[in-house]
Parts: C-alpha cells; sequence; structure tokens
C-alpha cells in the first residue's frame, strides 16, 4: 500500500511549461510527431492520435504506414504527412527523425506490433505507447519495460493495465497500482478511466477528475495519446504532458457533451488553446 495521495490535477500545474511557439519558431523546431498506423482495414485509431498531435502544436505530423495502408491513409490526410515503412529497420530509421513518436491505437494484435513498438522505443527520442502497443506485450511485459530507453509515457484504460501489470490490482488501490507499475515499467502511466491517475517513476502523481463521461466514445483516447505525444514532441516533459493532456481533454469532453465523437475533440482544441494562450504568463 502507498501513502501517497494524488495531486488534483489543474493548469497551474503544467502551464509553465506549455511549449508555445515563440517568434522565430518554425515548424522543425515545434517538433515531429510519428504515429505508428496500423493495416489498412483498421487505420482510423492513429489518425485520430495525429490530428489531435497536430492541433496540439507539433510543427510536423507524419503517419509511417505499411504500404499496403498507405492510399487509406493518404487519402484521407492533407497537413499530417505519410511515409511507407517496410520493415522494422525502415519504421526505427523514421522513428529517428522525431522527437516523440506514438504507436498502439489500431495497431493489431500480430506479432509485427511487438516488433515495431520494439523499433520505436528504440529509434524515437519519447515514445507513446497506447492499446495493442500495450496488449501485445501481456506475456512479457518485461521484455516491453527494459526496451524502454528515453522518455515513454503508456496510456492503458484499465483492461489494457490489467494485462501488463497482471501483478498490481486496480480493482483495489489504484493510487498503489499505478505508482508501483510506474516504478517498475520505467514509464510515466495515464491510468485511464472517469478518473485517471498520473503516475512517473520519480513518485510524482496527479489525478485528473476534470472530465466529461461523454468521453466514454470509440477513439477517444486515440486522441488523448495524440495530445500527449503533440506535447512531448514540443519538448514538454512527459509527465507535465500526460497531466495536460489529461486535463486538456477533459475540458473538451465537458465543453462538448452529449453527442461528442471522436473525430470532435481534435476539431475544439483551438478555441480552448486560445483561452490557455491568453491566459499565460
Ligand atoms: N476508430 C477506430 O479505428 C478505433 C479503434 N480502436 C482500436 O481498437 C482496438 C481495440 O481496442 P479496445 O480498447 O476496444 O479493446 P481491447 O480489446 O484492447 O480492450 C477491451 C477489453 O478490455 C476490457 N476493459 C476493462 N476495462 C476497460 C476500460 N476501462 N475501457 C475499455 N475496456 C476495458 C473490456 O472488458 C474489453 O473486453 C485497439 O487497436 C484500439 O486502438 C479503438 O481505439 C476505438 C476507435
Ligand atoms: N465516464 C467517464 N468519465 C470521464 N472520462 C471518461 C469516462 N469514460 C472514459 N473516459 C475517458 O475516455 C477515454 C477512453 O479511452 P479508451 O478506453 O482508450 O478508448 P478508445 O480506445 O476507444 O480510444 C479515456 O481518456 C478515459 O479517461
Amino acid at each position: 500500500m502507498t501513502n501517497q495521495a494524488a495531486v488534483p490535477n489543474s493548469p497551474s500545474l503544467w502551464m509553465n511549461s506549455w511549449p508555445w511557439p515563440d517568434r522565430d519558431s518554425h515548424k522543425h523546431v515545434r517538433g515531429h510527431l510519428g504515429c505508428v498506423s496500423g493495416p489498412a482495414s483498421s487505420t482510423g485509431a492513429v489518425r485520430l492520435s495525429a490530428r489531435a498531435g497536430l492541433r496540439v502544436g507539433a510543427g510536423l505530423v507524419t503517419l509511417f504506414s505499411p504500404p499496403g495502408a498507405v492510399l487509406v491513409n493518404a487519402s484521407h490526410e492533407t497537413a499530417v504527412m505519410v511515409k511507407s515503412f517496410s520493415d522494422v529497420e525502415s519504421l526505427k530509421a523514421l522513428a529517428c527523425r522525431t522527437q516523440c513518436t506514438l504507436i498502439g491505437p489500431g495497431a493489431g494484435l500480430t506479432r509485427d506490433t511487438i516488433d515495431n513498438t520494439l523499433a520505436v522505443l528504440e529509434g524515437a527520442a519519447s515514445a507513446v505507447l497506447d492499446a495493442d502497443a500495450l496488449t501485445m506485450f501481456k506475456e512479457q511485459p518485461q521484455r516491453l519495460f527494459s526496451a524502454i530507453k528515453g522518455p515513454a509515457l503508456f496510456t492503458p484504460h484499465e483492461g489494457e493495465f490489467r494485462r501488463i501489470f497482471p501483478d498490481l490490482p486496480v480493482s483495489g488501490d489504484r493510487v498503489d497500482a499505478v505508482s508501483k507499475a510506474s516504478k517498475q515499467s520505467g514509464a510515466v502511466i495515464i491510468l485511464k478511466g472517469a478518473s485517471s491517475l498520473v503516475a512517473s517513476p520519480d513518485g510524482r502523481l496527479v489525478e485528473n477528475t476534470h472530465a466529461s463521461p461523454f468521453l466514454a466514445t470509440a477513439g477517444s483516447g486515440d486522441v488523448l495519446a495524440g495530445i500527449a505525444g503533440g506535447l512531448m514532441a514540443q519538448g514538454m516533459d512527459a509527465f507535465d504532458a500526460a497531466c495536460a493532456a489529461c486535463w486538456v481533454h477533459g475540458e473538451l469532453g465537458l465543453r462538448l457533451g452529449p453527442g461528442l465523437i471522436a473525430e470532435d475533440l481534435p476539431e475544439a482544441l483551438p478555441a480552448l488553446l486560445h483561452e490557455l494562450y491568453a491566459a499565460r504568463t
């Protein structure tokens, strides 16, 4: 059991480290986010992440796509770029050119997802792992943890958390479970839910209750991962980026409310970002 209490999330925790561009910024200094696409039949989830990353300010966002999914990705995207990768070496080379690469949404429950996740962790300066990139390490979580070299953020829902941390019961003390999981893995972790907990291996712990039940809709978590990845690509500390992403995502949920679908979230970001920009000190 941990006696640690989680700090309530609020903009005061991370506003000062928000990566606003300055007068001399150009797209290459605003960070490059890579997002790894799954096969042609399941590309939508990661495109939600990519769009959120671009909206939150990453200067460049590229979808890294297997050859068979390039056409479907390219036909959906305009500002988000698309690059093909045919094997783990070419994916690693693409990830090396990013400040952050995100993998998992719609990646697929296949051996390729294991190999591609390891390539991302090896190549990218920082990484966001969600969904299938976590689930696929159910049988060998230690292999995943050992592959972490730089800042890494895991964004599991409870089902995914249970798969990679089977010894840490989330049905009991969630704070204890997520704190231990972060220390065990070496990753910052967002344990998502109606209340989301953010834990860092160095012991920082925040609880986000600033959210709406209307966020319980397909693809909403993919957008959250993209917001966090977009902030990390711009150089924000992984824990601050995770806290900021949870609050911003929750605020968008509160603003949009009934009828919200995941596509709405990135499109609602500019109005909120205008307010945060005006309130900066
Ligand atoms: N537009 C799209 O293309 C979308 C694709 N998605 C992708 O679909 C794949 C499967 O993801 P899912 O998360 O649906 O399924 P998973 O199969 O990974 O997990 C769902 C299972 O986990 C259990 N679970 C326990 N706690 C849960 C919680 N708090 N939230 C959700 N499930 C919980 C559920 O009982 C369920 O059986 C992933 O690749 C994901 O990225 C989803 O992100 C939805 C949107
Ligand atoms: N009842 C709720 N209240 C507030 N936020 C919620 C609620 N249910 C889900 N969410 C949020 O919605 C997102 C759902 O993510 P996830 O389960 O990964 O779905 P998906 O895989 O479809 O994107 C998470 O950020 C979670 O915190």
